[in-house]
């Protein structure tokens, strides 16, 4: 027995070092920006100095402050660019990672978790959560640590500058603000619904394009354009309503900062007059309120992103934690030379996780004989694909035990049982968008290509492939569509082949296609399933004639089993159906 250790390596989702010096640079800048209204006002002064006719003193008096004023100006922009440009890459490592982690997450799961959730929602995760989440989390160290310190920073100037100011702006700006975000969040919301209107668009062309063929052969191409164009102009008019209230916004929202500016110079003027205020320092006030107002903006519109932010995080880290019910490895295998491949379905019971008071398969049992093919019949609907998905261990039985060589096959390396084990070929072969030769060479990536041309040649289909003008380097579409259904599987036949399975399951492999191709098929089945133990599931009768075992499943559990001749000569449910479809195909 070889024990395999269950491993899954964890991405770190923050690089170290780099994370630490992004606040530090964000909170120099902002620390400078609060200095910068208190240099201004000093080089005002000695401006409006000069200006009442110093004329002489002018340069070596205004020099100094100026170049302060300047220093700090270069300062703020060196580390306003170190920290966007560190935030920059530290935020796509965190997004990367996090997609990465995410997606072996996803793979990891049992088939059940995908039978009770929509692919749709889990590319979503992928792309626009990690997105959203990444967005919010750069802004929150950029704007939010940004505004913040100014907004403090500033406030205590201003308060230095002029208490009586200080005042009258405090009772001001909480009226505008709270507007301003009561206005923002309305747009927010009629941005997300403008959005959701253009994805539901989108839907409506990734339906009609992706099923081009079912369009085109009911003539639905008017119908579907129709149903496009009317999403399309709701999306229209919501952008539009939206862009409307974002100009009704800009213009208050300029007539408000002028206001202030305004009333400032209004009161600033009075003060100055009583000496109790400089130029220079209605100057810093200024330009202090001005960085109070937009710091204070960005921190209102931050909230709104902030939350959007930390549930979208929060939905990918849900994710992230969930632990399959059956892992992906860990478990003992049987070494290749005492593997036999006899396998035992012992009163098994079994109900879909999605639909648990729905007995599928009720004490079911059935034996397997090493290098023997059974058969496993029975109505449409009756249970035969659960068969074969609960010895491919992609669901957990309720009741009962499944044994591979009189190992319990929960006990055994689920990886090494579907890798190397099981071959599976089932009703629709499912290929990917890449060429024949490394669509073969999914069931074992290490293969040579020798190896490849012998598994297709197994299967009957190294003579089609190689009439195509590019061979085994000719790109099978996407989802194989620039093939026929009988060269699908066969291709899917020599993937199945390549890991020399010991263990064949055949889920109506041969059910779609018309008679040429299915001799071409069959032929590559039959010399598939000798020395393996083959589990062959099929409706059509005639196909499993050969078997050495036909089980018949009614009411989730094997009705009768035999031969073919067996079970005519017995007159129960098989004789039924071989009468039957003897009657529908006369
Ligand atoms: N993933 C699933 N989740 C919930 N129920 C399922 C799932 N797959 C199949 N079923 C249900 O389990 C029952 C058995 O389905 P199964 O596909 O095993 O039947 P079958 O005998 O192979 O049918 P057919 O010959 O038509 O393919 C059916 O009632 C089906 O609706």
């Amino acid at each position: 027995m070889v024990p395999v250790q269950g491993c899954h390596t964890p991405v770190p989702m923050c690089p170290h070092g780099v994370t630490d010096s992004v606040p530090k640079l964000a909170l120099g800048a902002a620390l400078l920006n609060v200095r910068i209204p208190v240099l201004l006002g000093q080089l005002v002064n000695v401006v409006s100095r000069c200006a009442r006719g110093h004329v002489p003193t002018y340069l070596r008096e205004v020099r100094r402050p100026a170049l302060r004023l300047l220093a700090v100006y270069c300062l703020q922009g060196l580390l306003t660019f170190g920290y966007i440009a560190l935030l920059a890459r530290v935020g796509e490592q965190v997004a990367g990672n996090m997609r990465k982690a995410l997606f072996s997450a996803l793979l990891r799961q049992e088939v059940a978790f995908f039978d009770a959730t929509r692919t749709g929602q889990l590319v979503a995760r992928l792309t626009s959560d990690v997105q959203e989440f990444k967005s919010s989390f750069k802004l929150v160290i950029s704007q939010g640590l940004r505004s913040g310190t100014q907004t403090a920073g500033c406030f205590v100037s201003l308060y230095l500058l002029s208490p009586k100011l200080t005042g009258l702006l405090l009772v001001t700006l909480p009226v505008l603000v709270s507007a301003g975000a009561f206005i923002g969040a309305f747009l927010r919301s009629l941005s997300r619904q403008a959005q959701e209107q253009v994805a539901k668009a989108t839907v409506v062309a990734d339906e009609a394009l992706g099923n081009v063929r079912t369009v085109r052969a009911f003539a639905m191409e008017e119908q579907q354009a129709g149903l496009f164009r009317a999403e399309v102009d709701r999306a229209g008019r919501l952008s539009e309503q939206l862009g409307l209230g974002i100009a009704a916004f800009q213009g208050l929202s300029n007539l408000a900062l002028n206001g202030i500016v305004l009333g400032t110079i209004f009161v600033g003027g009075s003060l100055m007059a009583g000496d109790e205020l400089s130029p220079g320092d209605l100057m810093s006030f200024l330009v202090a309120s001005q960085t109070v107002q937009r710091s204070l903006a960005n921190i209102s519109i931050l909230m709104g992103q902030v939350v959007r932010g930390l549930s979208a995080g929060a939905r990918v880290f849900e994710l992230l934690r969930l632990e399959p019910l059956v892992p992906l490895q860990g478990g003992i295998s049987i070494p290749a030379h005492s593997l036999r491949g006899h396998i035992s379905f012992n009163h098994v019971s079994f109900s879909y996780p999605t639909r648990p008071g729905y007995r599928v398969l009720e004490d079911f049992s059935l034996t397997l004989p090493p290098c023997q093919t059974v058969a496993i019949v029975g109505p449409s609907g009756g249970g035969k694909s659960t068969v074969a998905a609960l010895l491919e261990r992609f669901y957990e039985p309720t009741a009962g035990t499944i044994t591979l060589d009189g190992h319990d096959i929960a006990s055994l390396d689920p990886s090494w049982l579907r890798g190397q084990v099981i071959g599976f070929i089932s009703q629709e072969p499912v290929l990917f968008g890449t060429t024949i030769m490394e669509n073969i060479r999914f069931g074992k990536p290490g293969a040579s290509d020798a190896e490849v041309f012998e598994a297709a040649r197994l299967a009957n289909a190294d003579g089609f492939i190689r009439t195509f003008p590019e061979g085994y380097n000719t790109i099978v579409g996407e989802r194989g569509t620039a093939l026929s259904g009988g060269q699908k599987q066969r291709i899917a036949i020599a993937r199945a082949l390549l890991k020399d399975p010991a263990v064949l399951i055949l889920d109506e492999a041969t059910s779609a296609l018309d008679a040429r191709a299915e001799r071409a098929v069959q032929e590559a089945l039959d010399r598939a399933a000798a020395g393996r133990t083959v589990l062959l599931i099929a409706h059509r009768l005639s196909t499993i004639q050969a078997a050495h075992l036909i089980a018949v499943l009614a009411q989730g559990r094997v009705a009768e089993a035999g031969t073919h001749e067996q079970l005519l000569r017995q007159g129960g449910l098989y004789a039924e159906l071989i009468r039957r479809q003897t009657k529908d195909g006369s």
